[in-house]
């Protein structure tokens, strides 16, 4: 089957070019010049329209058990709100919980995603039992494609690693290549905050966030930088939402360290207002580390430009406001950590062309290219390009829509973004050379979806 995508601009992270865009099977055959003259099995027409490699969505949580419920997307109901959003490659999280295997964490990971998914996808691995046989089975899992493992400053007796396993985990890390990706945030310090405020009666979901202040954020992020400069490991920085952690990863960075790290639209477009919301509306916006008092964002927004954040994922961990975040009325520590957007991440990013906060170059390095070099998918991820897979959206930058529950296709019952009105919208998105998203709704299937073994991070220096 072939496909020729005509009259369109292609914009890759490198430039922006009139070009018609020849897709042959599952690949991209070539960057034709407009109105070349050739036939095809199908034409779609990209007029007026970007031509941009599928988006990479570095960072989500389908189906994760987590404070004693499971995010409410499945692989199959959050990979379509992908597609239907532009992204055609998730990471999601493998989680190995306290005296549990990685490999059999990720074997279970395998068996929930395989058959299930829209687009392809691949893996991180969270640890949280650091010991003699995790840290040799890391080894297995970098030969299994899953090169990347998440570790936890936060959350003292789920998660949590102290600064002892972390290095012990990074030192392997050095070893395989690997990289450590990091939840930096002082959860030691923020459960005693937590507790005090339970104390005094503050249970209202602001006290989340403030609970959780920005200085424990940049203390943990300096410590990670710190850790590992000393065993030599790559870091990558995980949903950094506070200047003062950005500080920390440019100075690092500028020393020549191997630190990266992304944020989340939801700590560029939301606040600690969200947070501060009347009754319970508040708890809609609990996602650890919290929304951050607004001036965090023109800073991170300044960090976009500047490289010191390299990629945007979503960090999308659903979970239903009527059954789910409920769990957590009249104790704000109770409620899930997590906030919806894989459907998003894409048009909100585009707000900041629209806006004049980045070019639209730099869009999709963040959106996809970036993310596709740093977990090893590149080229095959993140280019429109002859040979890559032919992951190609078909964007329309002047139409608008509005943002809202009623319209998502993620499975949870509120939208954060509810009523955000957005210039830009997904057109046709075309998953290893299928159209999976077209006018006339989602074309795709479940299972077409495949996993992707990944190699090493290509920005290591
Ligand atoms: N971020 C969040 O609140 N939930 C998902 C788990 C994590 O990434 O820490
Ligand atoms: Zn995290
Ligand atoms: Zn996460």
């Amino acid at each position: 089957m072939s496909i020729l995508i005509k009259g369109g601009t292609v914009v890759n992270a490198t430039g922006a070019v009139r070009a018609d865009v020849l897709v042959d099977g599952e690949r991209i055959a070539a960057l034709l010049a407009p109105g070349f003259p050739l036939e095809a099995d199908r034409v779609v027409d990209a007029t007026d329209k970007y031509v941009i490699p599928g988006g990479v969505d570095a960072h989500t949580h389908m189906e994760m058990p987590f404070g004693g419920t499971s995010s409410a997307d499945t692989f199959e109901t959050g990979t379509v709100a992908a597609a239907w959003g532009g992204t055609t490659t998730i990471i999601d999280f493998a989680v190995q919980t306290k005296g549990t295997s990685l490999l059999a964490a990720l074997d279970t990971w395998h068996q929930k995603a395989e058959g299930s998914c829209a687009v392809d996808y691949g893996f991180h691995m969270i640890v949280s039992d650091v010991n003699e046989t995790s840290l040799k089975e890391m080894e297995s899992c970098v030969a299994a494609g899953v090169n990347t493992f998440k570790m936890f400053m936060a959350y003292p007796g789920v998660f949590y690693a102290t600064d002892g396993e972390i290095l012990r985990a990074m030192q392997k890390a050095r070893e395989t290549g690997s990289t450590i990706m990091m939840h930096a945030e002082n959860g030691i310090a923020i459960d005693q905050l937590v507790a005090q405020a339970l104390a005094r009666g503050r249970t209202d979901p602001v006290e989340h966030g403030l609970t959780r202040p920005p200085e424990l954020e940049g203390e943990a992020t300096s410590r990670a930088i710190a850790l590992a400069k000393v065993t030599g490991s790559p870091l990558y920085i995980v949903h950094l939402s506070a200047a003062q952690a950005l500080d920390a990863v440019a100075e690092a960075r500028d020393t020549g360290q191997n630190v990266f790290a992304e944020t989340c639209p939801q700590y560029l477009y939301l606040s600690l207002e969200d947070l501060a919301r009347p009754g319970f509306e508040g708890a809609k916006y609990v996602a650890s580390p919290p929304l951050r008092p607004k001036e965090h964002q023109s800073e991170l927004w300044r960090g976009l430009r500047t490289n010191d954040l390299s990629v945007v994922s979503t960090d999308h961990c659903p979970f239903c406001f009527k059954d789910q975040k409920e769990l957590g009325r009249g104790d704000f520590a109770k409620i899930p950590n997590g906030m919806p957007g894989v459907e998003h991440r894409v048009d909100l990013l585009h707000q900041g062309v629209v806006k004049g906060e980045i070019s639209l170059e730099r869009w999709v390095e963040i959106s996809s290219t970036t993310p596709a070099r740093m977990f090893g998918l590149h080229p095959r991820k993140g280019v429109i390009a002859p040979g890559a897979d032919a992951d190609v959206v078909v964007y329309d930058p002047r139409a608008t829509q509005v943002i809202s529950a009623a319209t998502h296709h993620m499975n949870v019952d509120y939208s954060a973004y509810e009523g955000m009105e957005i210039t830009g919208k997904v057109d046709t998105v075309l998953s290893r050379g299928r159209v999976i998203v077209d006018g006339s709704g989602y074309r795709g299937s479940t299972g077409h979806g495949r996993f992707l073994s990944r190699e090493l991070n290509q920005y290591l220096v």
